[in-house]
């Protein structure tokens, strides 16, 4: 009995000396052997470990492809892993969730939880490789999770767990993300590839499908073309398309081009990502902003026609080439012009790089969607042109029925023969729907409508009087223009053509008629010229510098 403490001791006092002298002889060996020889030293050493260490260890870092891209499979442990970790962690982090009502956790860093899987038990560990990177801009530190499990086990965890975990982790993502609305900041003069081309907001519009003013068959046979599409993807698989469809929205201001956006992101439960085009500094920057948007999301660019200059004439002559670098040079300044090109924009859409991610809607808006080249929105890249247009009847009933929730009305009769004779947009027709005082109702409300709709009636015939007289006034002034346009060129001739013997005449000729002469090549003035010129040639041009020069 009297012994036991004393082995005990004994027993400890050896480890400890034998540690220590392991410490001396491990510190003297890595301060004075040369590195290649212990880089050797170490490989060995680790192979024999592994010999002896029955487990096996897997790494998902959260960057991959070289940081192009956030991982999936990253983003899917990290949901799994929230739902199990909330259970058994003991240091989380809390975020935002759905519709901003909860909070949704996850793993903190460098906190380890435990799972079992048809028996078989995994450790996940999260931990994070600190940046060492030299470069002047801030770089985040590369987060991982690393799972181990035993050996024996590798058939299962590989084959099928690490399955389950993403299918899982996609699911719970779906479930409990929170939308994001996305937009492209401007300004950002330092971009670093490390940096986030994209902010966002969550994304909360309200807008539906069935909140929207519309024919009931329009909007059946878009949400119909949508559902398809988001449904569709062993189908563009098996035709070797990108899973992508473009949709062009076009019609006037206010007629619910922007609102029908937010129902698609609703009615499919996509992301939002607000392309800036004017503040895409080239090309490079549009394909980088292009990658860094993820699956399941609308990209949209409104008001195409004005984003950028899409005729494709955006070279400047050589004289004012010449004055912008002169300029340039005296005064160095920042070029914060957009240097997006038509060609630029056309590869984004259907470039090779829009084929990463997946499941992506396009949607360009216009009001002017004749402006448009006609290689942008061609089928293949604006698959589905929409035409939002003037509030129908049919539109007007669903707004009120939004607005005032009424099916019918004795009034809507009236409203019906009035909104077939006016142009009124969606966006006025709710404006006038809108209750203005708390006191205000259905009734009251109607009878501004038709008010607007009758004054706005009024207006369009009296712009039609206006423009019907001044077409007559026109139609009647022309033949008199035209007689004097003719007695003008009859003087101007004249007066030039007959003192063209004098050196300043010749002069005048050549500087102020030849002039004349070149305009009128293409008419019938030409005659007239060759006439007073004395000239019988058919080329009025030729003939009349040939007549300057003699
Ligand atoms: N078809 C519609 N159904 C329901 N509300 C509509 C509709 N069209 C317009 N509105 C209402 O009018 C407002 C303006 O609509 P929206 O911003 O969608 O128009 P737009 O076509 O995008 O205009 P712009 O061309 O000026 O961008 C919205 O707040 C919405 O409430
Ligand atoms: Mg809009």
């Amino acid at each position: 009995m009297m012994l036991m403490p004393q082995t005990t001791t004994e027993m400890w006092a050896t480890m400890g000396s034998t540690v220590a002298s392991f410490m001396f002889f491990w510190a003297v060996f890595q301060h004075y052997c040369p590195y290649q020889v212990r880089r050797h030293f170490e490989r060995y050493t680790q192979r024999i470990m592994s010999l002896f260490y029955p487990y096996i260890k897997i790494s998902i870092h959260e960057y991959t492809g070289d940081r192009l891209k956030r991982s999936e499979a990253f983003a899917a442990v990290e949901a799994y892993l929230s739902v199990n970790s909330s259970k058994c962690a003991k240091r989380l982090k809390a975020e935002m969730g759905k519709d901003s009502r909860n909070l949704v956790f996850s793993m903190d860093e460098y906190e380890r939880v435990t799972d079992e899987f048809e028996g078989v038990k995994i450790w996940w560990a999260s931990s994070k490789v600190a940046s060492t990177g030299q470069s002047l801009y801030p770089q985040p530190d590369r987060r991982y999770y690393r799972l181990t499990f035993h050996k024996r086990h590798r058939e299962i965890v590989t084959e099928i767990y690490l399955k389950h975990v993403i299918r899982e982790g996609k699911e719970i993502n779906v479930r409990s993300r929170q939308r994001k609305l996305y937009t492209n900041s401007p300004g950002q003069k330092w971009s670093s590839f490390r940096q986030a081309m994209w902010s966002h907001v969550s994304f909360e519009h309200p807008a539906t499908f069935d909140s929207m003013a519309l024919e009931p068959e329009k909007r059946k046979e878009i949400v119909e073309d949508l559902v398809t599409f988001s449904q569709s993807k062993d189908f563009y698989a098996r035709i070797g398309k990108t899973w992508k469809r473009g949709y062009l929205l076009y019609g006037p201001p206010g007629t619910g081009k922007s609102t029908m956006i937010a129902a698609m992101a609703n009615l499919l439960n996509y992301d939002v990502y607000d392309l800036e085009l004017t503040a895409v500094k080239d090309n490079t920057d549009l394909r980088r902003l292009l990658i860094e948007t993820t699956g399941k999301s609308i990209i949209v660019i409104e008001d195409i026609d004005c984003s950028l200059d899409l005729t494709g004439q955006r070279r400047i002559s050589s004289e004012d080439d010449k004055l912008e670098k002169e300029a340039a040079r005296n005064e160095p300044k920042e070029d914060t012009s957009s240097k997006v090109t038509l060609s630029g924009l056309l590869n984004f859409i259907d470039g090779l790089w829009s084929a990463c991610g997946g499941e992506r809607i396009i949607v360009f808006t216009t009001n002017y969607v004749e402006k448009l080249d006609p290689a942008l929105i061609r089928r293949g890249r604006m698959d589905k042109h929409i035409e939002l247009s003037y509030c129908s009847f049919e539109a007007f009933k669903v707004l009120a029925k939004n607005y005032l929730g009424l099916e019918e009305h004795a009034m809507f009769d009236t409203i019906r023969g009035l909104i077939r004779e006016v142009k009124i947009t969606p966006a006025d027709v709710a404006e006038n729907l809108m209750p203005k005082s708390p006191l205000d109702d259905a009734e009251k409300c109607l009878s501004t409508l038709i008010q607007a709709l009758e004054l706005t009636k009024e207006t369009a015939i009296a712009k039609e009087g206006e423009v019907a007289a001044e077409k007559g006034k026109a139609d009647e002034e022309l033949p008199r223009k035209q007689g004097e346009t003719e007695g003008i060129d009859h003087e101007a001739t004249e007066a030039t053509v007959p003192d063209r013997n004098s050196p300043a005449g010749k002069h005048a000729a050549k500087e102020g008629v030849a002039r004349e002469t070149a305009q009128a090549t293409d008419r019938k003035d030409v005659c007239l010229l060759q006439e007073n010129g004395n000239t019988k040639s058919q080329s009025g041009t030729f003939e009349f510098q040939r007549l300057c020069e003699t």
